[in-house]
């Protein structure tokens, strides 16, 4: 990346920068290769934060079949995130896993269900596991609650093969006029369903894999507990990638957890042949990113501060504008051999292209994704009627609560003095883009477009050619649409 004009001699965000075309020969936005230039090599450069209220097995099943990975929180038991890797493992790679109710479910409980998937719909199943049925919104439509969903359901079901292709399956969905396909197995199981936009995003883009053909999925762990016995037991129930992660990653303890991780996944890679990337952060220091990498991580972490849910930088004037963050770490990673991943203050997709031109090796997006379907949390409604899902940040006093639940009630108040974010924050669902993939869509076709305008085929060449610009609070206020006249 270059810049424009001189470079500045103050620290930049995403909203101070712009970018300016460059004579390309990329004919096609679908011509650029979006894979993650970090190593660990996704093919949607896209981590999702690991955020109690964000990152669960859905989301990360959801994004990994679309390319990107998703980081299961430190905070969560070991027990319950071993079996939701294994609930990724178990997923289907092209397919969506539904969620599934039986036929005497009462209709006003899949109601309550029917908002975690994006698409609407529960798949009623008999006791072999085989679908008997569909109920969406329609069907319950006017339906006493207590009703049983057998009583409503929609028993037309459009049956596909689980190795049917997209087109396939596009094809049989255009012949029948429904909107929602049925995968069953040999013995007429429910593998997945798959919807006709499902059907486009499996031609478009190509899932996480793991080396046996499952989505791949992270999980973190944090720098106060015992750090390699936490690694140990995720690198068992087949974590892919590992992400040590704390507020200040250039402090000692970081390093010292690093030193012992590191041989627990050298051994693991020794037993077994799969050797995991390791993560670790957080950072805004080309110092603090070359201390990282030489305690053992391949990737490290950048970004103090920048996040929705953050309030470091008010409360302690600690953090850098996260745009020069990421330039210098990756900078600075680059000359190791290692890779940054810029973590926080996406808001838009034009932030994400913006972090993979400052050198990005992939771009972490946590409360962005809060307001979706495949968040962790509820959907709720506001007065006005609005869906949103609640969210908060991993050093507020809730997460901090939930976090020392096993320490005494002196030790909890002592920790929670120090809460460094939000507790609670209503993300609102885009109506728009509801689903955690609309969003996907957004700003991978924001970032295709982006490195076309560069004249890039890859990420990596897009780093290398991007041309940066500083502009004033006005130019970036010029680039908003409006939703209305402005006189
Ligand atoms: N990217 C960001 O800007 C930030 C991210 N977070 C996120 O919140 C989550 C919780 O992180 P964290 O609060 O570090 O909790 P952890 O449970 O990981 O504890 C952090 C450890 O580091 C010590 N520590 C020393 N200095 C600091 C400091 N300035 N801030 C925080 N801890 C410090 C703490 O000791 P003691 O408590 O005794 O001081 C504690 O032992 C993580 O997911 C992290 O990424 C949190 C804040 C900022
Ligand atoms: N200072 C704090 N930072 C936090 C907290 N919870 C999460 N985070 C950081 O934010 C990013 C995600 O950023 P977003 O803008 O996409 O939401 C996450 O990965 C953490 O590094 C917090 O409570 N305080």
């Amino acid at each position: 990346m270059r810049f424009l004009t001189a470079k500045p001699a103050y620290d930049l965000t995403y909203n101070d920068v712009f970018m300016t075309p460059n004579r390309s020969t990329v004919a096609s936005r679908l011509d650029v290769d979006l894979t993650s230039t970090d190593g660990i090599e996704l093919p949607l450069p896209l981590v999702v934060a690991n955020m109690t209220a964000i990152s669960g097995r859905r989301m990360a099943e959801t994004v990994a079949r679309r390319g990107g990975l998703a980081v299961l929180p430190q905070d969560i038991p070991l027990d319950v995130v071993a079996e939701s890797i294994g609930r990724v493992k178990r997923a289907p790679t092209q397919f969506e896993t539904p969620v599934t109710v039986s036929p005497t479910t009462p209709v006003g409980d899949a109601l309550t269900l029917m908002p975690k998937r994006a698409h609407g719909v529960v798949v009623v199943v008999d006791d072999s596991g085989a679908p008997v049925g569909l109920m969406g919104a329609s069907e319950a439509q006017g339906v006493d609650r207590f009703a049983q969903v057998h009583e409503v359901m929609n028993t037309s079901l459009t049956l596909a093969s689980p190795d049917a292709t997209p087109q396939e399956v596009f094809d049989l969905l255009a012949g029948h006029r429904q909107r929602l396909a049925v995968a069953v197995d040999a013995d007429g199981r429910l593998v997945g369903v798959m919807t006709t936009r499902g059907a486009l995003r499996s031609a478009i883009y190509r899932p996480a894999l793991d080396a046996k053909g499952r989505l791949r999925v992270a999980a973190a762990i944090g720098i106060s507990g015992d750090a390699p016995g936490h690694a140990e037991a995720l690198l068992a129930a087949e974590a892919d990638v590992l992400v040590l992660d704390t507020a200040h990653g250039h402090q000692q303890r970081m390093l010292d957890a690093l030193a012992s991780v590191v041989p627990v996944r050298d051994a693991f890679a020794e037993r077994t042949g799969r050797r995991v990337p390791l993560v670790a952060g957080n950072v805004v220091t080309a110092e603090g990113t070359t201390d990282l990498l030489e305690a053992g991580a391949d990737v490290v972490k950048v970004g103090v501060g920048p996040g929705a849910m953050c309030t470091t930088r008010m409360q302690t004037g600690v953090g850098r504008p996260q745009f020069s963050a990421v330039l210098e770490c990756a900078a600075a990673a680059r000359e190791l051999g290692g890779a940054v991943w810029a973590d926080g203050g996406v808001r838009h997709p034009r932030d994400v292209a913006l972090a993979l031109a400052a050198g990005a090796g992939n771009v972490m997006i946590g409360s962005w994704f809060a307001g979706t379907h495949e968040s962790t949390g509820d959907l709720q409604y506001d007065p006005d009627g609005r869906a949103y899902k609640e969210s908060f940040g991993m050093a507020s006093a809730r997460a901090v609560r939930n976090r020392t639940r096993g320490q005494s009630g002196f030790e909890r108040a002592k920790a929670a003095l120090f809460e460094e974010g939000i507790s609670s924050s209503k993300m609102y669902l885009d109506p728009d883009r509801p689903g955690v993939e609309d969003l996907v869509d957004w700003i991978t076709s924001g970032v295709r477009s982006s490195c076309t305008y560069a004249g890039a085929r890859t990420l990596g060449e897009f780093a290398e050619r991007a041309v940066v610009g500083i502009q004033s609070p006005s130019g970036y206020e010029e680039g908003r649409p409006l939703s209305s006249s402005w006189s």
